[in-house]
């Protein structure tokens, strides 16, 4: 393919990284450089040719910086396209020269906001130079190469030595470019939006949101079904930004279960271990350490559990450790590794290992739908009705203080559970889940049936109410002691007759818990 050769290149770079090295490198391939106020100092103090942009407009730089490069001699020797004669023609004309090349990067935006920094200074830090240049250089890229970050400096190297960038180079330059500025302008737009906010707006007129390829998958869902994962481009956290330590690549679904088994293990303040099936938890359970957690999670439903995914709210342990490493396993997440628990579990080739800080909730969650996405605040801890000191009796008498900590943790629990979710816990820990169901029924069905002998003596959360007291009647009949429950059907009555005449205590907690 052609090559373009650089003869002659702007520069304006607020990030000066690897900046003199470059200019050196330039200079000896011949190029030219033309260079605003600092970039110029920083080109001149290495020693490297170059002449400031205001000998070159005969304008000095003005306004604190807020007018350098905004000008024809500089702009028409960006945007001129040299395919057409009568640009080249024009060019000659005005005496403006063309530049081939164009490195710049963007005042730190972004870092200023996030610095704390008043609106002022802010404002200040909006770059309007920067990107006129970029979008001028990346618009005519079949004349200009745009180069806007310290990491591309060594592939604009490798294209001085072979003679210059080819069109295709120069083209995927470009659309670098406008991400970056698209980028930019995003974070802008979403500052000031918020800024023009009244104060008791929740949901912007406007979100601006842009994601960075992290990489494709081997497939989504289903094998035929081509997948990728994208990063907030403000910085990847989370299950997006976690540090794999071991293991194969992660898959699509691993990722899903993966994420749903770090929120419900981090929804708890003590050592919390949930495993994961399709995004349901088929253990989930509190303890004295994490070992102990991991062990009831893990006894809830041990058939389900193999080929799960954990999550941890704490370091693992090397006793933790040795567990998981008799179980098939796909995915571990946790914060930490104790010494050992990491080197042991990786003599399992498979299991894929992730270290990942702590969860933190969005402040909006966001869920695309056709034509849209819904926003909505995060079901997240300390949510209204989470407090059992809340709670209303409604039935039996008032629970023993061990029956209530896992009423406690049931009703917490069983918001990681897709409704209709009933759970039944004993001792910190799941003894049965009933997930998923169309009917508030069946999920009582499938929680009774998969905690078999351990429903009775057990406690009970449904995440919404009953609307008719046959669930309630499965519980009870399965031995199930205590029940928390939202409240507020029209049938409440029926309910609390039920646990009323059989001796259960049933708590309104006057808040549910729906998860799709
Ligand atoms: N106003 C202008 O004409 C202008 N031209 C370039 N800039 C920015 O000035 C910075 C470089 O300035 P210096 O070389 O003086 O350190 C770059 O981030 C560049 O994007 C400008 N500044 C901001 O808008």
């Amino acid at each position: 393919m052609e090559r373009s050769p650089i003869r002659r290149a702007l520069i304006s770079v607020y990030d000066k990284t690897g900046l003199a090295e470059l200019g050196r490198t330039l200079a000896d391939a011949g190029v030219a450089i033309v260079s605003t106020g600092g970039s110029y100092k920083t080109l001149a103090d290495a020693g490297v040719p170059v002449t400031e942009v205001a000998d070159l407009t005969g304008f000095p730089e003005c306004l604190d910086g807020r007018v350098k490069t905004l000008h024809p001699m500089v702009h028409a020797g960006i945007l001129a396209d040299r395919r057409k004669e009568s640009h080249v023609a024009q060019l000659a004309d005005l005496g403006v020269e063309p530049f081939d090349l164009v490195v710049s990067n963007l005042y730190p935006f972004t870092q200023t906001v996030a610095s704390g920094a008043g609106p002022d200074e802010c404002v200040e830090q909006i770059d309007i130079g920067g990107p006129s240049m970029v979008r001028a250089a990346a618009k005519n890229h079949p004349s200009v190469a745009i180069v806007t970050s310290p990491a591309q400096y060594p592939q604009l190297e490798e294209a001085l030595v072979a003679g210059g960038y080819t069109l295709e180079e120069r083209r995927v330059l470009a659309a670098q470019a406008f991400q970056h500025t698209a980028s930019y302008d995003s974070a802008v737009a979403s500052w000031l939006t918020g800024q023009t906010a009244a104060a008791d707006e929740a949901f912007p007129a406007w979100l601006g949101r842009d994601w960075d390829l992290v990489g494709t998958l081997r497939y989504g869902e289903n094998s035929h079904q081509p997948a990728a994962l994208y990063a907030d481009a403000a910085g990847a956290t989370g299950i997006t930004g976690a540090n794999q330590l071991h293991g194969k690549e992660m898959s699509y679904n691993n990722y899903t279960d993966a994420d749903a088994a770090y929120r419900a293990a981090y929804d708890f303040d003590q050592p919390c271990v949930a495993i994961i099936k399709h995004a349901n938890p088929c253990g989930i359970a509190i303890g004295d350490d994490i070992a102990q957690a991991h062990r009831l999670a893990h006894a809830c439903d041990p058939v389900s559990a193999f080929g799960g995914v954990i999550a941890t709210n704490r370091p693992v342990s090397l006793e933790m450790a040795q567990q998981v490493a008799e179980i098939f396993t796909e995915v571990i997440v946790a914060p930490g590794y104790e010494d050992g628990a990491l080197e042991l579990l990786a003599r399992k080739k498979s299991i894929r290992i992730l270290v990942a800080p702590a969860y933190e909730h969005e402040a909006v969650a966001l869920r695309p739908i056709s034509g849209g996405v819904l926003a909505m605040a995060p079901d997240q801890l300390d949510a209204p009705g989470d407090d059992p000191a809340s709670w209303t009796l409604a039935a039996g008498e008032a629970v023993d203080e061990a029956t209530l900590a896992d009423l406690d943790f049931a009703w917490k629990a069983c918001r990681a559970v897709k409704s209709n979710a009933i759970l039944l816990a004993a001792g910190g820990a799941s003894v049965g889940v009933g997930m998923g169901q169309v009917n508030r029924v069946d999920s009582c069905k499938l929680a009774v049936e998969r905690a078999g002998e351990r429903a009775a003596g057990s406690v009970a959360a449904s995440d919404a109410f009953f609307p008719f007291a046959d669930g309630p009647a499965i519980l009870i009949e399965a031995g199930v002691k205590a029940i928390v429950e939202p409240g507020g059907s029209i049938r409440d009555d029926e309910t609390i007759e039920a646990c009323r005449a059989a001796g259960v205590a049933l708590y309104f907690t006057g808040t549910r818990h729906f998860f799709h």
